[in-house]
């Protein structure tokens, strides 16, 4: 049972910081997520956004700070730290399926192996899922037989299946072709659009004004700005989030 009452953000990151050797990567980042929020997190390339997705699950260990989902603080190792880490749904640049099982398999093996569902269920709500993300004729295909649209897609279904409270998506459109970025964009759309909590570290930022409802703006480590999407785009503060927009929105 969770601890979690009204009102109480579904993500916080309090004072967390995180260093790589010399390089305090992660600033005193104190961060709040209301369940059902999308939010976008932007920067320019080393300010630390793959990071700080990554250390929402403790993907990444950190050096001091706390961080709790649903009520529940994630300690640094353990058995607790797996269960409460199967609560986040992972989705990453490359897609890390296995290629030797099939797409159905891909998306079983965690509900089964993890969950223990009944692999009968685990098939049925599989199927479902690859269905709502468009891929539902590839089911008895292998990863390497789809492009790269599909097999994001098969990643948002896989993490999907794991029922999570929040899904963390890092670059997932980065290794994709042009043409496969929109496919990918439109089924993250879509949940967002059904009240998925998510982060989302991404360049797109058609994606960023449509879906989000807040934009965090990273730079040296630091959460520098934190606002929607209207104001972040429209009125800037910091001189770092004006230049770094000039550039992007002039490519
Ligand atoms: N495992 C690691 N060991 C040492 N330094 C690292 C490691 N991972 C990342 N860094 C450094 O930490 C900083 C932040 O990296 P991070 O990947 O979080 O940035 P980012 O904002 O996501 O960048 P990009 O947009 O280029 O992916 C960078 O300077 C990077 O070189």
């Amino acid at each position: 049972m969770t601890s979690r009452t009204a009102g109480e953000p579904l993500v916080r990151l309090s004072a967390v910081d995180k260093w790589f050797g010399e390089l305090h990567v992660l600033q005193d980042i104190d961060l709040s997520i209301d369940r059902g929020e999308v939010v976008v997190v932007i920067g320019p390339s080393g300010s630390g956004k793959s990071t700080l997705c990554r250390t929402v699950n403790r993907l990444e260990p950190i050096d001091s700070g706390e961080i709790t989902i649903d009520g529940q603080r994630l300690p640094d190792e353990g058995r607790e730290l797996a269960r409460l880490r199967a609560d986040v749904g992972m989705v990453f640049q490359s897609f890390n399926l296995f290629a030797h099982k099939t797409v159905l398999e891909n998306v079983t093996l965690g509900p089964v192996k993890v969950r223990k569902q009944p692999k009968g269920d685990a098939e049925r709500r599989a199927r479902e899922l690859l269905d709502r993300v468009g891929v539902g004729s590839q089911a008895d295909k292998y990863p390497a037989q789809l492009s790269g649209g599909q097999q994001q897609r098969v990643a948002i279904a896989r993490a999907l299946a794991m029922d999570p409270k929040v899904m963390l998506f890092d670059e997932p459109t980065s290794a994709l072709d042009p043409e496969m970025i929109n496919e990918v964009l439109d089924v993250m759309t879509a949940l967002a659009r059904d009240g998925m909590t998510m982060v989302v570290v991404t360049h797109e930022m058609g994606f960023a004004r449509r879906a989000a409802n807040r934009v965090v703006f990273m730079d040296g480590g630091r959460i520098v700005e934190s606002a929607t999407p209207e104001t972040f785009f429209t009125r800037p503060q910091s001189d770092r989030a004006k230049d770094f927009l000039a550039k992007i929105l002039t490519h």
